[in-house]
């Protein structure tokens, strides 16, 4: 019996370890972690992320051939092949820092995999990784070896949260880099028979290990330059009364563009668009191609312009002053079906108009209390990191402006405006009268997910603000941007 384990029980160990223990049920994988909360989690009714369809995956398989454990050492010396998918956070200081990828959790997993090992292993890179980083850990592994065989594969992963389930179960390839030797390629083999149990052969893609590696950076900066292509759009669109929607939807027809990731938002989140990019940048500077860096370098400010757009709109329409305003925010995950709020742009929203001296309610469906002040707490960079060895700063007067509410009505109860930050399906369909009819006037709404009918609000009595959508006569001649 093949044995698989997986060091980092994350939102990507757990469920693509847990994918491959359903559809491979004569291999066994063990996914470990050293926090020891989370894998009391996974052994538990309430799963530690919130994924569609996860928790039927993993109650299919748990204790038969799938099994969460904190006994990283003792399942790493068992297994066949180690998958790694620990942190790869940015760094915060030193050489780098702001930009390069942080190998710090990487590096001590490779040095215990050496350690422990004693049998030949196949290391897989699951983390998202600068290219070249599988040269580093080939050295450290075998270094520190004692003789025994290690095979580094590349083996990045491309699901989306909120889909991961989907993402893995049918996906649009699996990349499989490794060393162009004997030894390489049928460590790519063995690699490939695993997913080759459920994924059709013409998508199991090969490459060598810089591609492989590259790819994945590629791929995201890819899709997240779409996002910025059209919220760069979505601004001039406010300007000129062109509609952003419409835009897009020309722009997409184009079978050379296609329709998908064109939706304009405040701004797009979660752990990796801006990291991996970062990243890209730093490997490109570090190659001496300055040119190339600033190209991606601009797919963040100009994220960071919308965000910090948004937050203008909303200070500017409401008499250039939210000081002591009670503000309703409708969701605070990155984006809906999930309560991950890693790079959300609500954190950013929210501390603007905290900067601003807002009073904040906050709701989402999936999102905790708690999760939320720690969230509006934290550095930039500081929540990727183990759960346990994340710096804890919480800031008394950001959580006395901020309450967090068990429903979108309490959250816009008295509240002058209400923004949308999460496109959760649940704000298509509340009853806007009743939250108008609850609000102090003028009441306004900030739709940064563009998923309300404002005409219907305006005929309510709202004052509408949809991304890229032409503007509301009372927002006309205000300023849009710092
Ligand atoms: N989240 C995504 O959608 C996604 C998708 C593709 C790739 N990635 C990449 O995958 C990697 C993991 O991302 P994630 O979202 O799963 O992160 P995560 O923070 O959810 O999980 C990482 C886990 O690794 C554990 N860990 C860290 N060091 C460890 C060690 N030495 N031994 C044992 N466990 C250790 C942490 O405790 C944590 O539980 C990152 O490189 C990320 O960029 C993420
Ligand atoms: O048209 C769009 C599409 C997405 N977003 C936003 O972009 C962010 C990222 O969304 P998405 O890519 O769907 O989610 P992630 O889980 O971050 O997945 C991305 O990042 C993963 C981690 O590397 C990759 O594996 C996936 O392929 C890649 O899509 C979210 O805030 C979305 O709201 C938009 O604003 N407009």
């Amino acid at each position: 019996m093949v044995k698989i384990c997986c060091i980092g029980a994350g939102y990507v160990g757990g469920p693509t370890m847990a994918v491959i223990a359903l559809k491979c049920p004569s291999v066994q994988v063990a996914v470990v972690d050293i926090a020891q909360k989370r894998i009391e989690a996974w052994n538990s009714d309430k799963l530690p992320i919130y994924e569609p369809g996860l928790d039927d995956v993993v109650k299919q398989c748990r204790g038969k051939n799938l099994f969460f454990s904190t006994e990283v050492e003792k399942h790493v010396a068992e297994a066949d092949i180690v998958f790694v998918s620990v942190n790869t956070p940015t760094k915060t200081t030193g050489l780098g820092a702001g930009k390069a990828a942080d190998l710090t959790y990487w590096e001590s997993a490779a040095r215990m995999i050496a350690d422990v090992s004693k049998s030949s292993k196949i290391v897989v890179e699951k983390s998202t990784v600068p290219v070249k980083t599988a040269e580093a850990i080939e050295k450290i592994l075998t270094h520190n070896s004692k003789g025994i065989k290690f095979q580094i594969l590349s083996n990045p992963e491309f699901l989306a949260e909120g889909t991961a389930i989907q993402d893995l179960f049918n996906p649009d390839r699996v990349l499989i880099g490794g060393r162009e030797t004997p030894e390489g390629q049928d460590a790519i083999k063995a690699l490939k028979d695993v997913y080759a149990q459920w994924v059709p052969e013409d998508r199991i893609l090969t490459t060598n290990l810089w591609s492989a590696e590259l790819s994945k950076l590629a791929a995201n900066a890819f899709l997240a330059q779409r996002i910025s292509s059209v919220n760069a759009m979505s601004a001039l669109c406010e300007a000129t009364g062109a509609n952003v929607i419409e835009v897009s939807y020309a722009v997409g027809k184009d079978t050379r563009i296609g329709p998908k990731f064109l939706n304009a938002s405040v701004g797009f989140g979660g752990s990796c668009f801006q990291k991996d990019i970062l990243n890209l940048v730093y490997i490109c500077e570090c190659n001496g191609l300055p040119e190339v860096a600033e190209y991606w370098k601009q797919v963040i400010k100009i994220n960071d312009y919308q965000k910090n757009r948004f937050v203008n709109r909303v200070v500017a329409s409401m008499f250039n002053t939210v000081a002591k305003k009670k503000i309703a925010i409708l969701g605070f995950a990155f984006k809906k079906d999930t309560g991950d709020t890693r790079e959300t742009p609500a954190i950013d929203v929210c501390k603007g108009l905290l900067g601003d001296k807002a009073e904040l309610s906050i709701y989402d469906p999936q999102v905790t209390e708690d999760q939320i002040h720690k969230d509006l707490a934290l550095s930039k960079f500081d929540w990727d990191h183990p759960l346990h060895l994340q710096p804890m700063s919480a800031s008394s007067s950001t959580e006395k402006q901020v309450t967090v509410v068990g429903d979108a009505y309490e959250a816009a109860k008295g509240a002058h405006g209400l923004c949308i930050m999460t496109e959760w399906d649940e704000f298509k369909t509340l009853d806007y009268k009743k939250i108008f009819d609850n609000m102090q006037k003028p009441a306004f709404i900030f739709d940064g997910r563009n998923v309300v009918n404002a005409d219907e609000l305006r005929e309510i009595g709202f004052i509408v603000f949809s991304i890229g959508k032409p503007l509301d006569a009372w927002l006309k001649d205000m300023p849009a941007v710092a």
